[in-house]
């Protein structure tokens, strides 16, 4: 996908690929870059580098791609949930330095899960970082500053290098600004990575994923009754939307799909053939083949038997 002059990535093979491209001698990544005045900053500073940006917000994609002009070859900018990108797009023992810079604390008990650093959010680390590398977080809340501490320090895999207060640094960021106006305490913590980790990938059995349904006749009537059907499996979830049909009789059937916290809209792609019918991801958008599509995947394709055509 294009977004100015910026790459937003595919899934799948794309960082190794720009990794073995690149021959970078450090591999650098920034959690949530806002509006990617810090991811320029390495970019400059590091010229040997390749960088990576994640965000779930467009509108800082959006913003940090004009920052970045001229960065092209070696920035890469990501669109969606960091645990769940670091964990499906990155080789284990693949990054040098991982930056966040003031990650919502989403305070509150009841919204605990919404923080990145949530869930198995080390255990990443601990599988994408080098052998060596350094996972660095810098913080105006001290709670949220305390239990990252508690939660890497308490990680066999990692050592806790320090935890400092109001740390001179070379660059600020939009928040870091905004939090020393109003006279708060900034915390800088590093983790070192000691020894090597890793884990399964959601999606490590690539992206063909299909189905075949034995039907003589399938019209965009045929998914009237499944638009706004809902699944669910484990922490996958899926709806069914609006079916569409071409000239050519292939009809596209719009799902959501959620994996834990990532997010994706996508659409299945039913193609007539001789005795039956293909129905398989539509590649116009780049999908994950998560367990939540799988799901949705093998949902359509009970329904279809048990009402199509
Ligand atoms: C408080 S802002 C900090 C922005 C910037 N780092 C700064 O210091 O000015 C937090 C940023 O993290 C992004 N963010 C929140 N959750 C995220 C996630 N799960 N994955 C990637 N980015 C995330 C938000 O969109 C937002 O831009």
């Amino acid at each position: 996908m294009l977004l100015g002059n910026f790459v937003l990535l595919d899934p799948y093979c794309d960082v190794p690929n720009i990794l073995e491209n690149n021959q970078a001698k450090k591999t650098i990544v920034e959690i949530g870059f806002g509006n990617g005045e810090f991811l320029a900053f390495l970019a400059k500073k590091y010229q040997d580098s390749v960088c990576f940006g994640i965000e779930v917000s467009k509108k800082c994609i959006q913003k940090a791609s004009k920052r970045l002009v001229g960065y092209e070859q070696r920035v890469f900018l990501m669109l969606g949930d960091a645990k769940f990108l670091l964990r499906e797009c990155f080789p284990d023992e693949s990054i040098d330095h991982i930056y966040m810079n003031f990650p919502c604390p989403w305070p509150k008990t009841k919204h605990e899960k919404r923080r990145v650093t949530s869930g198995g959010f080390p255990k990443v680390l601990a599988s994408v970082l080098k052998t060596g590398g350094v996972f660095e977080v810098v913080t105006d809340d001290e709670n949220y500053a305390l239990e990252i501490e508690d939660i890497f320090s308490n990680y066999s895999t990692f050592d806790c290098l320090c935890h400092n207060l109001n740390e001179p640094r070379e660059i600020s960021t939009k928040y870091e600004r905004k939090w020393k106006e109003e006279g708060k305490v900034i915390h800088t913590l590093r983790f070192v990575k000691t020894k090597k980790d890793t884990l399964i990938r959601m999606t490590e059995e690539g992206n063909d994923v299909h189905a075949i349904v034995k039907l003589d006749n399938l019209t965009r009537e045929s998914f009237d009754k499944i638009r706004g059907v809902k699944g669910a499996r484990d922490a996958s979830r899926w709806c069914f939307g609006d079916c569409y049909e071409s000239e050519n009789r292939i009809l596209l059937l719009e799902v959501v799909v959620s994996d834990e916290d990532f997010h994706q809209q996508i659409y299945f792609r039913l193609v007539p053939r001789k005795e039956d019918w293909l129905i398989k991801v539509d590649p116009a958008v780049k999908a994950f083949a998560t367990p939540a599509v799988k799901g949705a995947l093998e949902h359509l394709r009970r329904f279809l038997e048990e009402n199509g055509g």
